[in-house]
């Protein structure tokens, strides 16, 4: 029974049960996002003040330039959860390879890896507009007392345990799933705690946002300029209303509230979109999915992808169930 303005940690003790041979692995895990994720809060509300805006002078594996706040981000989380020895391994989107998290105690007795996008949104960090974190967990496949493999990382979303993604926004969210429906908990900075603000948390059936990059239209598939087209007509409850911030967190989060679409689709600059299947929209498709909302590539279900590699990007159409099906609709009559 969900109860509102439970905290955080009650509610994962709580809801511990759901998981038959529960050991308190995952509840862990939870609570070193939860730590790690009000370290970063604390850093990105003060962003202006400090040295943390700006490029970092690197670049990661995807060729971008890693701002100071994805790396700042990066090793918080990573930090957090080896310092509570809760995973055998962990990816992220600043690191060029899976790392290797050996259990202080007993070799590799850790049963879950986690895939982590520690900063999402990048692009707008030194102006101000709302960022986040994209978590996704998995139970390992290789055996336990052997060293984390390749494999265990690259699973089909439909194999997610867990996932979730905080929003450090006008307040501060988490937001989550575990198989057993989506609910949102607010920071409250006076207590340092979460509490459950949006139980349950639905994607409408429909809505009338959409939320792609236009600036890139030219070069998207002819099923996509249709699709944006249909959404700008006369017609029915259209034409819909265009928003987009940039921030793939943001962007899900505000159409899960008001009911959407947010699209990143293939274009002829990018042959397979920008965003990185296993800690991007796999996480966000679970999240969408346990809300009632549609996820899918254009034309099939983003979880039952097999992954071939880390970093890999796939398109995504995300959001209301309706708004989606029409949108591959397009695709399918434009292929
Ligand atoms: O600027 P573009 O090309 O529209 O891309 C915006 C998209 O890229 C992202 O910033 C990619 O994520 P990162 O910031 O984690 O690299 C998404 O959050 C966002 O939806
Ligand atoms: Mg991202
Ligand atoms: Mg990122």
């Amino acid at each position: 029974m969900t109860q509102k303005n439970q905290t955080l940690g009650e509610f994962i003790i709580e809801n511990q049960s759901n998981f038959k041979y529960s050991s308190g692995e995952l509840s862990r895990l939870i609570n070193s996002i939860r730590l790690a994720g009000k370290v970063v809060n604390y850093e990105v509300n003060k962003a202006g003040l400090v040295d943390i805006i700006g490029a970092a002078g690197d670049t990661n594996i995807q060729g971008e330039d890693q701002q100071k706040l994805d790396v700042y981000a990066n090793e918080k989380f990573i930090q957090a959860m080896k310092n509570r020895n809760i995973v055998c391994g962990i990816a992220s989107e600043e690191e060029d390879d899976f790392i290797t998290i050996n259990s202080q105690d007993e070799q590799h007795q850790n049963k879950y890896v986690v895939l982590i996008d520690p900063l999402d949104g990048s692009s707008n960090i030194d102006v101000n507009v709302s960022v986040g974190t994209i978590f996704s967990v998995y139970r390992r496949v290789t055996p336990i007392g052997t060293p984390v493999q390749l494999e265990d990382f690259l699973q089909p979303g439909n194999r997610q345990v867990a996932a979730g993604y905080i929003i450090y926004g006008t307040s501060t969210m988490l937001v989550y799933t575990t198989g057993h429906g989506v609910n949102g908990f607010t920071l409250n900075p006076a207590t340092g705690s979460y509490y459950l603000s949006h139980p349950e948390m639905k994607f409408p059936e429909t809505g009338r946002i959409y939320s792609v990059n236009e600036g890139n239209y030219t070069h998207f598939p002819l099923g996509v300029k249709k699709y944006i087209k249909y959404c700008q007509e006369e017609g029915g409850d259209r034409p819909y209303t265009s928003r987009y911030i940039g921030s793939l967190v943001s962007d899900i989060h505000r159409n899960m509230i008001k009911g959407g679409i947010y699209m990143y689709p293939k274009s002829s600059k990018l042959a397979d979109g920008k965003l990185r299947l296993l800690y991007e929209c796999n996480p966000m498709a679970f999240i969408i999915e346990q809300a009632g909302g549609k996820a899918s590539n254009g034309f099939g279900r983003i979880m039952d992808m097999n992954p071939t590699e880390l970093h890999q990007r796939v398109p995504f159409f995300g959001g209301s169930k309706k708004m989606v099906e029409k949108a591959e609709e397009f695709m399918e009559l434009h292929s």
